[in-house]
């Protein structure tokens, strides 16, 4: 064939989390984002230190095992480990800007709960962040999921989107995952069968 293609970009959603432990809700969330706005990947990215929380109970390899476990064998999920090599607070814009330079072909959407929607306005270098990647939200039970105003101003300043999910609300956490284990409940339909047998075996969540 002659002439040059424009080839399609291919895309990309993202998903940051703690991941401590992951669940089936962000498994549901992925799983949302790709078929709703047609995503050729979701990428998990687990935070290396994630600055906004409290120590987190799973080292960053017991969490990335727990992600890898959690996705094999699904189609289109991808983990990747570019926060946990990165030294210090694990930043959103340095993750998205690193990746957009790696990853020219690609355009990124970054996925996130209501609870992180309503937060994003106090990540370092948010304005940046709008500027550099589409969002997509889902609602989140106990959150309010309007964007914040600052927010919707810097998405109309940049151009970029703030895709709506359609996805029903999920009353799911990873605190509430601890929670139970800590009492010695079980995990059925909380988590991937995979993900309850590694925490079983590292006697994770042991302590609440
Ligand atoms: N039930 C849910 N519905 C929608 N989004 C969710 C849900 N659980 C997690 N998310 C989103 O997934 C991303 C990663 O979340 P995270 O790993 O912190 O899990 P979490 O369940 O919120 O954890 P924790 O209870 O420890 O705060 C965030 O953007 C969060 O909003
Ligand atoms: O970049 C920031 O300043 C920032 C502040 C808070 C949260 N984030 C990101 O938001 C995602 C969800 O975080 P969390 O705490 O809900 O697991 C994860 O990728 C975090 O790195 C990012």
């Amino acid at each position: 064939m002659n002439g040059v293609a424009s080839a399609k970009p291919r895309r990309i959603g993202l998903l940051g989390g703690s991941f401590d432990p992951i669940h089936n809700a962000h498994l549901q969330l992925a799983q949302s984002a790709c078929s709703e706005l047609a995503l050729d990947a979701v990428w998990f990215i687990p935070a290396g230190q994630p600055w906004q929380r409290d120590p987190l109970a799973a080292s960053p390899q017991q969490r990335w095992d727990m992600v890898n476990l959690a996705i094999a064998g699904r189609t289109g999920l991808r983990a990747c480990d570019i926060e946990l090599k990165r030294q210090g607070p694990s930043y959103t814009i340095d993750t998205v800007r690193e990746l957009r330079a790696a990853h020219p072909d690609a355009a990124f959407t970054f996925i996130l709960g209501a609870d992180q929607l309503r937060n994003l306005p106090t990540w370092n270098g948010w304005e940046d962040i709008v500027a550099e990647v589409d969002l997509a939200a889902a609602r989140r039970p106990g959150y309010d999921d309007k964007a914040p105003p600052q927010l919707v101003e810097a998405l109309a300043a940049s151009g970029h989107l703030l895709h709506r999910l359609s996805m029903p609300e999920i009353d799911l956490s990873a605190t509430r995952i601890r929670r139970h284990l800590a009492q010695g409940e079980s995990l059925a339909g909380l988590a991937p069968a995979a993900v309850a047998h590694y925490i079983d075996q590292h006697r994770l969540y042991t302590h609440s």
